[in-house]
């Protein structure tokens, strides 16, 4: 049965099995120290297109802090471009490199460039930064994870789904 809690609390955890209330930035500091990811989500295969995505298994609520991308942290571009994610530090460009397989959910969350679901965000937990996903809305049971890979990026799915449109609106207008 789902657990009833308040916005921005944390998820009851059956292993951790901590009842008090934490913020979305402590539960996250939480579960890097754990070094493992909510029991709230699960893998699962979207489809032979988009391949291995992330659901959720119980409700997110906004704000909420939904998992870690835990990957090597490196400062030359890493090769493989579908588990790579960049982060700047300063004027220095850096890298998570994801694209060795760890088990963690946060490394298979796809890209939804129009109406995601999470947001990223990098924060510090004993001087070492994390990249982190937090809800931006409240998230249904079953529903999967999604966050923005970047604006201005032509990724090649984003320009199949365009052209999807415009033949759709095409149709529409010329039935
Ligand atoms: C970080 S991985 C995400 C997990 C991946 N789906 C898998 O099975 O390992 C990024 C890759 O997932 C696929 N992907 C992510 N978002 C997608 C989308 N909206 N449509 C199609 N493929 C997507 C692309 O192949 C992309 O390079």
């Amino acid at each position: 049965m789902a657990t009833k809690r308040r916005k921005g609390e944390c998820h009851k955890e059956t292993t951790v099995r901590r009842l008090k209330r934490m913020s979305p930035m402590k539960c996250a500091e939480e579960f890097i120290k754990l070094k493992r990811d909510p029991s709230f989500l699960e893998k699962f295969w979207v489809n032979d297109v988009v391949g291995w995505g992330v659901k959720a298994k119980e409700q997110i609520r906004r704000g909420d802090f939904v998992a870690e991308y835990v990957g090597l942290l490196c400062s030359s571009e890493p090769e493989d471009g579908d588990f790579k994610f960049e982060i700047s530090s300063g004027k220095k460009k850096m890298w998570l490199d994801a694209s060795v397989e760890n088990g963690t959910h946060g490394r298979l969350i796809n890209d939804d460039h129009i109406a995601p679901n999470t947001t990223p965000k990098l924060i510090t937990v004993d001087k070492t930064r994390h990249l982190c996903f937090f809800a931006l809305r409240d998230i249904c049971v079953g529903e999967e994870i999604r966050y923005n890979y970047g604006h201005g990026i032509d990724f090649p799915w984003r320009l199949k789904m365009e052209m999807i449109q415009w033949t759709t609106d095409l149709l529409v207008l010329n039935p």
